[in-house]
């Protein structure tokens, strides 16, 4: 039970670090139902998401977009706060989290946001969403939005990553290809890197730290890849989409933190 407990403190701090067992405690605690969606073209590939409620007409769904090397485990803590009456959605984006069988070019974020679409239309919604993104999930839901906006109703964009006008040091040795910034390699590199994703100081025990680690480690190369794909294809056009979003009518949340460091 303490472990439990320990676990639901990090999950925040630590996107996508998040081992399945708690996953599953979590999102029964919360009324959350997971499911898996063949695509029509190839059955080998599902996209995984959760859900919590109905839809209600007249009222948006949420839909949340988790960042990178995250998954959409990392929006429980949030959407168990949500009252029951809202329709909450959590997808887990291609090469993240429990979707499984899509190929690379589905790391593309154009093509992320025509799979979303794709998505979005299966679901069948009634109503325009109100997406929520996080991160690189953020840039993603203004991508959609920009793309599709009779979709959406409202965004909500999460300390989204920055354009290349305003590209914070972490950004730019990424771009360099230093991925270990952010997808360390070393527990050494983890473990530092846990203390700068996180703004509050957490009681972290170093064996806790280490399962986290090794589970990191299974998805490191996949990561890798996609941070390679992100930075020639998509971050070149990020601040030029970015410039658009005024363009665009419908109610818009954005949120950054004055110290955030990517
Ligand atoms: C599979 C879909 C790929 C589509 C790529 C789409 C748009 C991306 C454009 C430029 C990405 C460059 C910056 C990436 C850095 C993100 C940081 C981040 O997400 O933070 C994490 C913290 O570890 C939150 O979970």
């Amino acid at each position: 039970m303490f472990r439990i407990r320990q676990m639901r403190k990090l999950r925040v701090t630590m996107p996508g670090r998040t081992i399945e067992i708690y996953t599953k405690i979590s999102m029964h605690r919360a009324g959350i139902k997971k499911h898996f969606l063949p695509m029509d073209d190839d059955m080998n590939a599902k996209l995984c998401y959760c859900e919590k409620g109905v839809e209600v007409v007249g009222q948006p769904s949420l839909v949340f977009i988790h960042g990178f090397s995250s998954s959409k485990s990392t929006w429980l803590s949030v959407i168990k706060h949500i009252p029951d009456r809202y329709h909450c959605i959590a997808v887990d984006l291609p090469g993240h989290g429990e979707t499984v069988g899509f190929n690379e070019e589905y790391y593309i974020a154009t093509n992320v946001v025509d799979l979303l679409k794709q998505f979005f239309d299966r679901l069948n919604f009634i109503e325009p969403i109100c997406l929520v993104g996080g991160s690189m999930g953020g840039a993603i839901a203004a991508m959609f939005a920009m793309k599709y906006p009779f979709d959406v109703g409202m965004i909500c964009v999460l300390s989204p990553p920055p354009g290349e006008e305003y590209e914070t040091d972490m950004v730019q040795q990424l771009r360099l290809g230093k991925y270990h910034v952010i997808l360390p390699e070393t527990f050494k590199q983890y473990y530092a890197l846990m203390k700068i994703l996180s703004k509050k100081k957490i009681p972290f025990a170093r064996s806790l730290a280490k399962t986290y680690f090794k589970i990191h480690l299974r998805t490191l190369n996949q990561h890798k890849r996609i941070l390679q794909i992100a930075f020639e294809y998509d971050y070149p056009n990020l601040g030029e989409i970015y410039r658009q979003l005024k363009y665009l009518m419908c109610p818009t949340l954005i949120i950054w933190g004055r110290e955030d460091q990517v």
